[in-house]
């Protein structure tokens, strides 16, 4: 069952090691099919040396394993909370890439400091709130998921436009249309927080960058009239 887009994550979770987006066995990224209302998820724990595109697992909205060997990753139910928000969600992932978790370890946004960031993201990377005790005590990742709904909900931002996310005291997670795509934002998110903290570092600089050039970066890669690169 859905050995394509098994193959697809499994390619995609190799991205993370080879970017040095995680070590050991940390992070995770998955797929949808959501035409059967199935994710393909990384399995929980299992060496990324080691793990082959059969190991991934196949999980219901519910987060029922319906095909597969191992336990899957234990952010399963984040992933299945971004994925019924926001249906244009069609790839996850999550890492501990360093500079990206410093931020979310500080409990601050990334800030739209330059081109850069506007290139990818439509505005600062927000840092959801602290989780309640009953929300940590409780299904802790479900709720993880709901966190960062809620985040995006009292912001009012896009989910796709802002395709990228610091969980308090944890780490981002980042999503696109595929999960070869989300893996790219996830890897931009962690230049862009190298970029933000060496840039607030040496000046101080938290103010936002102006409106037009964020529109300017922005507006040139994503929506109806976007122009870069080798479009016609
Ligand atoms: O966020 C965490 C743990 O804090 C996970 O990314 C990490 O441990 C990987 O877990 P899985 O191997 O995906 O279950």
């Amino acid at each position: 069952m859905l050995s394509e887009l098994k193959k697809i994550v499994f390619e995609a979770n190799l991205l993370l090691p080879k970017y040095k987006m995680v070590t050991f066995t940390w992070g995770n990224v998955s797929g949808i099919d959501r035409e059967k209302g199935l994710v393909v998820i990384k399995p929980s724990g299992v060496d990324y040396e080691k793990m082959k595109a059969e190991d991934m697992v196949v999980v219901d909205l519910d987060g029922t394993v319906v095909e597969g060997n191992y336990n899957p990753s234990s952010d399963t139910d984040t992933h299945i909370e971004l994925y019924k928000a926001c249906p244009d969600i069609g790839g996850i992932v999550h890492t501990h890439s360093r500079y990206a978790t410093s931020w979310a370890q500080a409990c601050k946004d990334i800030p739209a400091l330059g081109t850069t960031h506007a290139d990818d993201f439509y505005g600062s990377i927000p840092c959801t709130r602290a989780m309640k005790e009953n929300e940590i005590a409780g299904s802790y990742e479900k709720e993880t998921g709901k966190v960062i709904i809620e985040t995006f909900k009292d912001r009012q931002l896009d989910m796709m436009a802002v395709p990228g996310v610091l969980v308090y005291s944890h780490g981002p997670f980042a999503w696109e249309k595929d999960p070869m795509k989300a893996v790219k934002k996830a890897v931009i998110l962690e230049e862009i927080a190298f970029m933000a903290y060496h840039t607030t570092t040496l000046s101080g600089k938290t103010s936002f960058m102006q409106q037009e050039l964020l529109d300017k970066h922005y507006l040139r890669k994503h929506g109806a009239n976007a122009y870069y690169g080798q479009k016609k």
